[in-house]
C-alpha cells in the first residue's frame, strides 16, 4: 500500500486545522492582532529559524545520496545566507534591532519546538527528520492560501501585516512547499502501514508544537 502526504495531513486533520485557522493566524488576516503580539512572534523566529537551519544541516548529515545532500545544503544556505538577513529587516522595520534579538531568552515554546525536530533527526532517519519539518515547510503554504480564501482577511496597505502574508503567498515559497510535498509523496510511497503510524505521531508532535507557537505568540508567554 503506497502512502502520500494527504494521508499524513488527514490522519491529523483536528491538529493540522487548528495550526492553520489558528486565532493568530485569523488576526493577522484580519489586521487586528496586536502589535506586541506580532514583536514577540518575530524575535522568537528569529531564535526559530537558528535552530531551524541547524535541522537543515543535520538533514545534509542523514543524506544517503547526493540529491539529498544537494537539497539540504541549498535549505541551509537559503535560511543563513538570505533568510535570516530579510528577517533581521523585517524585525527593524517593526522597531526590533539586530542586537536586541542577539540578546533574546528563547521562549520554551521555541525551546520544545525545535529540539524536538533536531532529536527527532537525530534518533530517526531523514524521512523522519522532513516529517517534523513539514508542518513548517507545508504550513505556512497553505496559511497563506487559507488566509486568502476568507472574506474577513484584509489585504494592502490596511493591514500591517500584508508583508506577511505575501511572503508566503508569493510563487516562490509556494513552489518550494510543492516540492517538499512531492519530496514526502516519493518517500512515502514506500512505507510500511506500521512505518507510516510512527510518522503520523511525528507530524503531529510537530503541528501541535506549531499551534504552541502560536499560542505564545498571541499570549506573549516566555
Ligand atoms: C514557527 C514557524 N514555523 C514555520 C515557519 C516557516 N518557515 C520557517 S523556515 C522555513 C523554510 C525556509 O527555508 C519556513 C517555511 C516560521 N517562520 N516559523
Amino acid at each position: 500500500m503506497a502512502f502520500n502526504f494527504t494521508q499524513l495531513q488527514q490522519a491529523c486533520q483536528s491538529e493540522w486545522d487548528a495550526y492553520l485557522q489558528h486565532d493568530f493566524v485569523r488576526q493577522l488576516g484580519d489586521g487586528t492582532l496586536a502589535a506586541g503580539a506580532f514583536r514577540h512572534y518575530l524575535k522568537q523566529d528569529y531564535l526559530f529559524l537558528i535552530q531551524f537551519a541547524r535541522a537543515f544541516a543535520l538533514a545534509a548529515y542523514k543524506s544517503p545520496t547526493l540529491e539529498d545532500l544537494r537539497q539540504a545544503k541549498a535549505g541551509l544556505e537559503a535560511i543563513v545566507d538570505l533568510e535570516l538577513g530579510l528577517h533581521i529587516q523585517y524585525c527593524r522595520e517593526w522597531g526590533i534591532s539586530e542586537q536586541e534579538l542577539q540578546a533574546l531568552p528563547e521562549a520554551r515554546a521555541t525551546m520544545a519546538y525545535t529540539r524536538y525536530v533536531l532529536d527527532t533527526g537525530n534518533r530517526g532517519d531523514l524521512l523522519d527528520l522532513h516529517v517534523a519539518l513539514a508542518p513548517c515547510l507545508v504550513g505556512y503554504g497553505q496559511i497563506a492560501q487559507w488566509l486568502n480564501s476568507r472574506s474577513e482577511t484584509l489585504r494592502g496597505e490596511q493591514n500591517p501585516y500584508d508583508a506577511w502574508i505575501a511572503m508566503y503567498e508569493s510563487d516562490e515559497f509556494q513552489s518550494a512547499t510543492a516540492a517538499e510535498i512531492d519530496w514526502l509523496n516519493r518517500e512515502l510511497a514506500d512505507v510500511s502501514p506500521r512505518r507510516f503510524e510512527q510518522l503520523v505521531r511525528i507530524f503531529s508532535d510537530a503541528t501541535r508544537l506549531e499551534i504552541d507557537f502560536w499560542d505564545m505568540g498571541l499570549n506573549q508567554r516566555m
